[in-house]
């Protein structure tokens, strides 16, 4: 059956209840060392980890309080804020610790280092740390970060040995660490089994996202998948090149233009996400999974936090796992590119987060070139398998179904993943012109102008793709630029609805509108 509906968001879907942006920062490890996020120095300041605005009232509240609540919204399954709360109940207690003062933060983020370096000077405090400890410990479980928990229980245990929740809780992680391990799972599989998987499909701009996109849908045609799909550029080009959707089976397909799904339009996925789940429950279907383009300067991280942040789509959909796609030919330069102070490096952070990677691409470098980029990924992210592809044609059972997301993974790298409060700044030279405009263009004069410009300013244009009228050609004339890499083809005739226009989009640092505008102005006929 077909069940193919193309739609933009409702104004009153995506404003209402819209959830407060959510960006994260990292932590250590070597995989995510490079991401230059903006980190706080424990040591030199005196908010790390806290969380603001809960924070403020932190100062004062009773830790007692926070933990009730803490428990109250484990228990009604809202796991996401159960940690805010428990993270908050925490800082409230760290304040009450003299101890605490001189180790900032480790009682929050190392509880194993905390127990041992303090363990004896705790006093009175030791079985409030501990029960603090065993709460977050419960909550993670519920999340999946069996190995994180198992690790609060074990600080807890060593403040507070005797204390039976702590030891029920750590004998309930045992087993389901047991359960994971034989890979039996009875119990996790079982709760899977009635969640929609989804995939994040990641990488920089132009790796072939689109085209890994369109790879996937034809290879899996007659099961029913719904598509979100991200665009940074000004003007929506990439729902016009998802290929033949009407021969591509079962989908829905949600665009969310103009905005990045990690920070601007964050609320937007939420919403898109909860219009899925209620489209497939009002009419009785199921869905064998939702697919997420990103952006091409999409930070991963939050998109995947969107997982665990909002209740319902965590108790109805599990990550299975972020594909990162990677241009062959032109990634090295990205992942060596200087950001200032602060700004992170989306490529690095796309690596850093990715369950699997895919060199795309190869036709265009040599052997020597992808040993090279090989070690450079190796050096962001030591585990995720590689793949070689050319036009993103990957056999689909090595990243579809893969159950490759893992909470624990995430959380050793970066302690703080599952907080609400993390700063991310992207680069703000990097920015998208669109220009959408009526008429014909002159193919000759069409190519003579993108090849100057792109020769010229090919290292800063990252990404040119547009959808044109030329004259004399019935059909939609696709134009795709990389870098100094560029062609286009005629795709399919203009459908009968559909105004023959020009409608072109560029994305890099420092772009000139007007220049742009002129230069692709004087193209028409
Ligand atoms: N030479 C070559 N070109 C490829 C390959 N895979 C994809 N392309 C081309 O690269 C261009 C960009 O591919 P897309 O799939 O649109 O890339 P994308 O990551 O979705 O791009 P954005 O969403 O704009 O970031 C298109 O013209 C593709 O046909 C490949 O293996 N080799």
């Amino acid at each position: 059956m077909k069940w193919w509906t193309s739609y933009a968001l409702q104004e009153d879907e995506v404003k209402e209840d819209r959830p407060k942006e959510q960006p994260l920062a990292f932590d250590k490890e070597a995989q995510f060392a490079k991401t230059n996020r903006s980190r706080k120095d424990p040591a030199r300041d005196p908010t790390f980890g806290r969380s603001d605005p809960m924070a403020l009232a932190c100062g004062t509240c009773e830790w007692r309080e926070k933990h009730r609540a803490a428990q109250s919204a484990c228990k009604e399954s809202r796991f996401f804020e159960a940690v805010q709360l428990i993270n908050c109940a925490l800082e409230a207690l760290e304040q009450q610790i003299p101890e605490a003062k001189h180790r900032p933060a480790l009682l929050l983020t190392e509880p194993q280092t905390f127990a041992e370096e303090l363990q004896g000077s705790l006093g009175e405090h030791a079985p409030h740390v501990a029960e603090l400890w065993a709460t977050r410990a419960d909550i993670l479980m519920n999340l999946g970060g069996l190995k994180r928990a198992s690790g609060e229980l074990a600080a807890a245990a060593l403040l507070a040995p005797e204390v039976p929740r702590i030891q029920e809780l750590q004998a309930e992680c045992r087993k389901l660490e047991r359960y994971q391990e034989e890979g039996i799972a009875e119990e996790a599989a079982t709760a899977a089994q009635g969640k929609v998987p989804a995939h994040i499909l990641t990488g920089f701009l132009g790796s072939g996202k689109t085209t890994l996109l369109n790879h996937i849908l034809q290879e899996t045609s007659g099961r029913r998948f719904a598509v979100i799909e991200n665009e940074f550029g000004e003007i929506g080009i990439d729902d016009k090149l998802i290929a033949r959707r009407e021969d591509l089976g079962a989908e829905q397909i949600i665009e969310m233009n103009n905005g990045c799904i990690c920070c601007t339009v964050r609320g937007d996925l939420i919403q898109g996400l909860r219009s899925i789940l209620k489209k497939t429950s009002l009419e009785g279907t199921k869905l064998d999974g939702v697919i997420i383009e990103t952006t091409g300067l999409a930070d991963p991280a939050p998109v995947a936090q969107t997982f665990f942040a909002d209740d319902l789509i965590q108790a109805k959909m599990t990550l299975d796992g972020i594909i990162t796609v990677v241009d062959a030919k032109h990634c090295l330069q990205h992942l060596r590119e200087e950001k200032p102070e602060g700004v992170e490096n989306e490529a690095v952070e796309q690596l850093a987060f990715a369950d699997r990677i895919i060199v795309n691409k190869t036709d265009l470098v040599s052997e020597s070139e992808i040993e090279e980029l090989t070690k450079e990924v190796r050096s962001i992210n030591r585990l995720a398998p590689m793949i070689y592809t050319q036009k993103s044609k990957v056999k689909v059972e090595e990243i579809i179904g893969i159950r490759g997301f893992s909470l624990d993974r995430v959380l050793d790298s970066d302690a703080e993943f599952l907080r609400d409060d993390q700063d991310h700044q992207h680069d703000q030279t990097v920015s998208s012109v669109g220009i959408e405009c009526p008429g014909e263009c002159d193919r000759e004069k069409l190519n003579a102008w993108i090849a100057k410009l792109l020769t010229e300013r090919g290292t800063d244009i990252f990404r040119t793709k547009g959808v044109l009228a030329v004259k004399g050609c019935d059909e939609r004339f696709v134009f795709q630029g990389i870098h100094m890499i560029f062609g286009g083809q005629p795709q399919d005739p203009w459908p009968e609805n559909e105004e023959r226009k020009n409608r072109l989009v560029f994305i890099g640092r420092n772009l000139d509108r007007a220049e742009l505008e002129r230069g692709f102005k004087a193209t028409l006929v």
